[in-house]
């Protein structure tokens, strides 16, 4: 039997809930469940809902009924939360549903969690102690024993991007750029290749620094932390190259030159992707014994509840999701 994938409902006053519905809505989430309160579903524009317990009652919903799994510890009153805003209860709600979507998971009744956007203030009101799913999912993969090494990867159908470091203040992600984690990085983006049929791929690395140092003129992380790390992934046989100045490597991997740039932080990677458009991006979770994947966007506060929110990158997710299990095997 094919297992379905869980959606996750991401925070109740964002646009997570109605992307969710509308992918739903539009036949674009067949053979998913949804991980939600079902009243915030109704309120973002859901039809006609099946509440089950489990994937096994799935073959039980009749045509056209989105199905929905109802974690456990959910707040009251989250359909009456005002939209745009950040609240506890939101941030509390949005954590049950990744925990409880995990649960089922691992207990092998689904293939994969696709999840959709929660504000990372909402999450630490609630008192949750990871920024992000990246995190969360990494802590919640641990089992009893040390937490898989995880990096975060966008793509979209231009480029692929995965990350050293990500949700920490920029002067703390310059101290963490170290030849380990650099060489981690490397390491998990060549294996995940795989998951789209290629098995070496060609990694361009960039920088930290303008001009990736100008020759140690304007930084000496190139020289000392970054070129060792990749002088090591290449006497293991990855194809790795650079460092390359971060401000060229992106448009030459767009024009085919690499399949994967590797960035040293947060904003050198992303805005490079996000700036093409969030309609196709998507986030994956690379290093995970599970596949997750989500939109590229978040809780876009501003349009919250309005109805206009764009479903793509969600349905990009979801269609992620099952290539990357289906390559799994
Ligand atoms: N996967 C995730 O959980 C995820 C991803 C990115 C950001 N976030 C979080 O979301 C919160 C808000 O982040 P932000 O404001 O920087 O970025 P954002 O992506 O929420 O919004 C940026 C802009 O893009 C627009 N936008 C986003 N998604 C859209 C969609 N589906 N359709 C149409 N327009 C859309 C918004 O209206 C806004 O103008 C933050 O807490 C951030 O950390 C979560
Ligand atoms: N850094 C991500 C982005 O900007 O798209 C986003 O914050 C999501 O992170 P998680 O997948 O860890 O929630």
């Amino acid at each position: 039997m094919k297992l379905p994938l869980l959606v996750t409902m991401g925070d109740p006053a964002g646009v997570g809930p109605e992307i969710v519905a509308a992918a739903f809505r539009r036949g674009q989430a067949e053979a998913c469940i949804a991980v939600a309160d079902p009243a915030v579903l109704r309120r973002a524009g859901a039809g006609m809902l099946a509440v089950i317990e489990g994937p096994a009652d799935l073959a039980a919903v009749p045509p056209g009924c989105l199905p929905v799994i109802v974690p456990p510890g959910l707040p009251p009153g989250l359909a009456e939360l005002p939209w745009g805003r950040v609240d506890a209860r939101a941030g509390a709600a949005a954590a049950a549903c990744i925990e409880h979507a995990v649960r089922v998971l691992r207990a092998g009744e689904a293939a994969a969690i696709v999840t959709a956007p929660i504000h990372k203030e909402a999450l630490a009101a609630a008192g949750v102690p990871f920024p992000g799913h990246t995190e969360m999912l990494q802590a919640l993969a641990a089992d009893a024993g040390e937490p898989p090494p995880v990096r975060m990867m966008l793509a979209n159908e231009e480029l692929r991007v995965v990350l050293v470091t990500i949700h920490v203040a920029l002067r703390e992600a310059i101290e963490l750029v170290s030849f380990e984690r650099v060489l981690a990085t490397l390491r998990i983006a060549h294996a995940a290749a795989a998951a789209w049929g290629q098995a070496r791929p060609r990694i361009a690395v960039a920088g930290l620094n303008p001009h990736a140092g100008e020759g140690g003129l304007f930084g000496r992380e190139e020289i000392e932390i970054i070129a060792p790390a990749i002088e090591a992934a290449r006497a293991e046989g990855l194809d790795v190259a650079g460092p390359f100045p971060p401000d060229t490597v992106f448009m030459r991997a767009r024009r085919g030159a690499f399949d994967i740039v590797v960035a040293m932080t947060h904003d050198h990677g992303l805005i490079p992707v996000k700036y093409l458009g969030v309609e196709q991006g998507v986030n994956v979770t690379l290093g995970l014994p599970f596949v997750r994947t989500s939109p590229d966007h978040g809780t876009a506060f501003d349009i919250a509840g309005q109805g206009v929110a764009d479903p793509s990158s969600l349905v990009a997710a979801i269609r992620w999701a099952r290539a990357a299990v289906a390559a799994r095997g």
